[in-house]
């Protein structure tokens, strides 16, 4: 796996186990003692479908008092969801990465008990266990006005939107949502987004949204958590209720109240094992 990365463990490997939200996947990586550095070339290696174990992003399971990016948060949860894209790049919040990041924690034992603290780049997140769901206190989405991006040469009007991460949510026909080349990645203004943005394009369905997106760092994904949110927030017009929002792998579902958004939907493992860098 990953010719030109560098050898950083010994010969017994290291641990990993693989889950998924609504086919959104990543590779969870316990190392609780931060011990474990990996550059971005070995998270791309890792993330690789062909010559690695193949998944959207990877998340290290680190004590948040032993990360310098977390250790503020230490007093209210444990551990720190450490978050890399498949490119190896850094991702400040994962809607569907801290459910799974959640799922891991209570079947390993790390955590239990029914409301999960968890410390992430874009703050503290409760993940709640509602029957076979998780649903997570995504925090408010922030509207940031109206932006452009550029795709297949057709230029797109959406709305801007925080959920600690950048989001772009475009409306489309169904027809043209269908027929969307999202092999290419959308291109964004950089004076707006200097680094990049998650790019949704959504069209209404009776009980919420239809939605694809174009992952920073990643790719088309099956489904994207905060992008969920960011659609569902403007598929409600900015106001309160309950949208649901339906990706290639699935349903997410999306409440508003007059506190905070809502994020709700499967997080499933799948597989666990052990690999060489070399
Ligand atoms: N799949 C995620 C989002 C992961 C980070 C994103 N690609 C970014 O760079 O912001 C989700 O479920 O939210």
């Amino acid at each position: 796996m990953g010719t030109g990365t560098r050898p950083v463990i010994g010969a017994a490997g290291i641990q990993f186990a693989k889950g998924h939200g609504t086919g959104n996947d990543f590779v969870v990586i316990p190392d609780l003692d931060a011990s474990i550095e990996l550059t971005a070339a070995q998270v791309a290696a890792i993330c690789d479908r062909h010559n690695g174990i193949g998944a959207d992003g990877i998340m290290r399971v680190v004590h948040a008092a032993k990360h310098p990016e977390a250790h503020d948060q230490a007093d209210s949860a444990e551990w720190f969801m450490d978050y890399r894209n498949a490119d190896g790049s850094i991702a400040e919040m994962c809607g569907n990465g801290v459910r799974v990041f959640t799922r891991y924690l209570l079947e390993t034992g790390l955590s239990s008990g029914s409301a999960v603290p968890v410390a992430t780049r874009a703050g503290l997140r409760t993940v709640d266990v509602v029957g076979d769901d998780l649903r997570v206190d995504m925090s408010p989405a922030r509207f940031l006005g109206t932006e452009h991006a550029t795709l297949a040469g057709r230029a797109y009007e959406g709305t801007h939107v925080s959920m600690g991460n950048p989001h772009l949510v475009v409306h489309v026909t169904e027809d043209e949502l269908a027929a969307l080349e999202l092999f290419r990645e959308p291109q964004v203004d950089p004076a707006v987004f200097p680094n990049k943005a998650n790019i949704e394009f959504i069209c209404p369905t009776p009980t919420g949204v239809r939605m694809r997106v174009y992952e920073r760092g990643v790719g088309e994904t099956l489904s994207c958590g905060t992008g969920a949110c960011a659609a569902g927030a403007v598929g409600l017009g900015g106001g309160q209720g309950t949208a649901t929002v339906d990706v290639p792998g699935g349903r997410l579902t999306v409440t508003v109240d007059e506190r905070t958004l809502w994020l709700s939907g499967p997080a499933v493992m799948v597989a666990e094992g052990r690999f060489h860098l070399r």
